[in-house]
């Protein structure tokens, strides 16, 4: 029997940071106070360094603006996107903690069916903290959730499941569409709560959102780059799907689980449709093309840890990828200069970063 934890959910305040990307005052934090607020913060600054960013009184945070990432990385914040939410995942690389939730600054608490806020924060640690079932599908959702368990026929081998490595949240209000759909239904609004939160299959990728995005640092961190995109790229809004393809395969090859559903977050604001469009439309063409190489990705068994199946892919991706667009040779040159920076800033337990360290708040 699946053991359904009634335990109340552990606060993880000392081994979770919350990464934001930003580009406004962070008056949203207001709202998130009572679930936000015994966590440290790290809020990273895109555009303009010089522009002050507000965060409300009370909060515990660190803030990184363009002008840190150059000074901590050196020539390797080129692989850091600028003007692009991409540059989040340099929070996950500065960051010392476990796990890490990262959200938008245009996401609101959202209320269940009840009526009742939704703590995110705390579904996301409940999802981290239970084991998938990425090698066979329950039908009956997530057996390890109170009131639910495997259902009959499901392997008694396979019932302790394994590390769950990604928590990806939903959204209600907007919904994360691209543009084409966006401009197609540009009223429709997402008011469907699904109580649900679902294994991905081993094999299966999926389009991960990092609007509402928890992970096992540990686990996986290494593979949560979020890519090239932003100023002086050929493509933006597919950092985080470009993250999530990473992920799953390697969360595949080194038997970690990957779950989708609860929590919910209110999604406020649209972006603008056609500035969208003009971000997306390689990737709506070249994605065709990136499916089938990631579903056709093997890792050999040597791939042990993240980094040797990130640089293995980044291999992969210069030799399959490189072919569709030069731009491909770069993002390969990028994933190895983000693992030899991540490896700067995390050393193996013992070791000394060689960055700058923090600023100065
Ligand atoms: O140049 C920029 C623009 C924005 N940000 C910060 O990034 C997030 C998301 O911004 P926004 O809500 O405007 O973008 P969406 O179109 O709703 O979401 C996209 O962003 C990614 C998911 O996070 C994904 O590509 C789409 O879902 C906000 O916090 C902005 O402040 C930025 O840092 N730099
Ligand atoms: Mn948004």
């Amino acid at each position: 029997m699946a053991s359904a934890s009634h335990a109340p959910t552990p606060l993880l305040k000392d081994e979770l940071d919350i990464v934001i990307p930003t580009i406004r005052n962070l008056d949203f934090l207001e709202m998130w106070r009572p679930f936000f607020q015994p966590y440290h913060l790290i809020i990273v600054q895109d555009g303009d360094p010089s522009k002050i960013i507000r965060v409300p009184e009370g909060f515990d945070y660190e803030l990184y603006n363009r002008n840190d990432i150059n000074r901590m990385l050196g020539p390797k914040a080129s692989c850091i996107s600028f003007k692009d939410s991409a540059c989040r995942c340099f929070g996950y690389m500065v960051s010392k903690k476990k796990y890490i939730y990262t959200i938008d600054d245009d996401c609101f608490v959202a209320k269940d069916p009840l009526g009742k806020d939704i703590n995110a924060l705390e579904q996301h640690i409940k999802n981290l903290l239970s084991p998938s079932t990425p090698f066979f599908f329950n039908t009956l959702y997530d057996p390890y959730r109170v009131g639910a368990d495997f259902v009959r026929g499901y392997p008694f081998s396979l019932r302790e499941g394994v590390p769950t490595a990604v928590s990806h949240g939903l959204w209600l209000n907007i919904p994360d569409y691209d543009a084409p759909t966006q401009l197609v239904k540009p009223l429709e609004r997402n008011t469907r709560y699904v109580d649900a939160i679902l294994t991905i299959p081993k094999g299966t990728l999926f389009p991960m959102c990092g609007m509402n995005l928890a992970f096992d640092r540990e686990l996986i961190g290494p593979a949560m780059y979020f890519g090239l995109m932003g100023d002086g790229q050929p493509i933006g809004r597919y950092d985080d799907m470009w993250a999530g393809w990473c992920t799953k395969v390697i969360t595949d090859h080194l038997g970690l689980g990957v779950k989708t559903g609860l929590p919910y977050i209110w999604h406020s604001k649209a972006s603008n449709p056609f500035v969208n469009l003009k971000k997306e439309y390689n990737g709506i063409f070249w994605q065709e093309e990136l499916i089938p190489f990631f579903q056709s990705v093997s890792l050999p068994k040597e791939a042990t840890t993240v980094q040797k199946c990130y640089l293995e892919l980044a291999k992969q991706v210069r030799a399959k990828l490189g072919k569709v667009d030069g731009y491909f040779n770069k993002l390969a040159d990028s994933m190895v200069t983000w693992i030899e920076a991540w490896d700067e800033l995390n050393p193996p337990k013992g070791g000394v970063p060689t960055a700058n360290g923090p600023p100065k708040k």
